[in-house]
């Protein structure tokens, strides 16, 4: 692992759980490549890529929120978000035994209290274990648009969906705005949460894109009959 931020990052972010978050790395490292849960080029860029990434989500989560990831695969970015913010119920919604059971094992080891639900984020089992779930997030899991019909039936009215997305995130949500209307979210905006790290280490920076729900889609299903 090479890219080990300092440890006043670490506790910036994950407080006294920064330990946590390196028994996770090192997981991440070790089993998660071992797995096939991430490409093995990426444990020399575990932090800034994937954990920072991850835990920069943290700044739009309401205090004390139930959340769910959809699509976790290795646990990102619930994990990171749970370890820094241990007022967050997270969720991790993750369809694959083979993803689900090691990260499963992981959190039983080192005593982390995030829920495992096998099952994909559209299905009927998610939808009556999960909602209303106020806060949804996910990272490279699906298309804007395809998030919003998933998560719809999981969030109230007023819920957050937050989609971790790259730098076509503008494009992204300009594409699909129509979309995105019709199953009852707002415009949206683009948030860049964390820090860029200036020349002290890996950067925190996530480009996250915020919907909100503001109406049920049945509710504005209706409004245009
Ligand atoms: C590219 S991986 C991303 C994993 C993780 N979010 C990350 O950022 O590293 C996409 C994940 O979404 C999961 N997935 C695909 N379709 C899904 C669905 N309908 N519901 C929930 N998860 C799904 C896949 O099994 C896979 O683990």
């Amino acid at each position: 692992m090479t890219d080990l931020p300092s440890q006043e990052m670490l506790e910036a972010l994950f407080g006294d759980r920064a330990h946590l978050a390196i028994a996770y790395a090192e997981w991440l490292a070790d089993v998660g490549v071992a797995a096939g849960l991430i490409g093995p080029r990426e444990a020399e860029r575990l932090w800034e890529r994937h954990i920072l990434n991850s835990a920069a989500v943290v700044e739009l989560i309401p205090e004390g929120a139930q959340a769910a990831d959809l699509g976790s695969g290795a646990g990102l970015p619930g994990i990171p978000i749970a370890i820094a913010r241990p007022d967050v119920r997270m969720t991790l919604v993750e369809p694959l035994a083979r993803r689900v059971d090691p990260v499963q094992k992981f959190l039983e080891d080192v005593g982390l209290d995030v829920g495992v639900l096998r099952a994909r984020a559209e299905s009927s089992e998610a939808r009556e274990l999960l909602a209303p779930v106020p806060v949804v997030v996910s990272r490279a899991v699906a298309a804007l648009d395809t998030l919003a019909r998933w998560s719809n039936p999981l969030l109230p009215v007023g819920g957050l969906l937050l989609a971790v997305k790259g730098k076509t995130a503008q494009d992204e949500l300009s594409r699909t705005s129509r979309s995105l209307r019709d199953e009852g979210f707002d415009e949206g905006e683009i948030k860049t949460c964390g820090k860029d790290g200036a020349d002290e280490g890996p950067k925190t920076e996530a480009t996250v894109v915020v919907l909100r729900k503001v109406a049920s889609p049945s509710g504005r299903r209706r409004t245009r009959d």
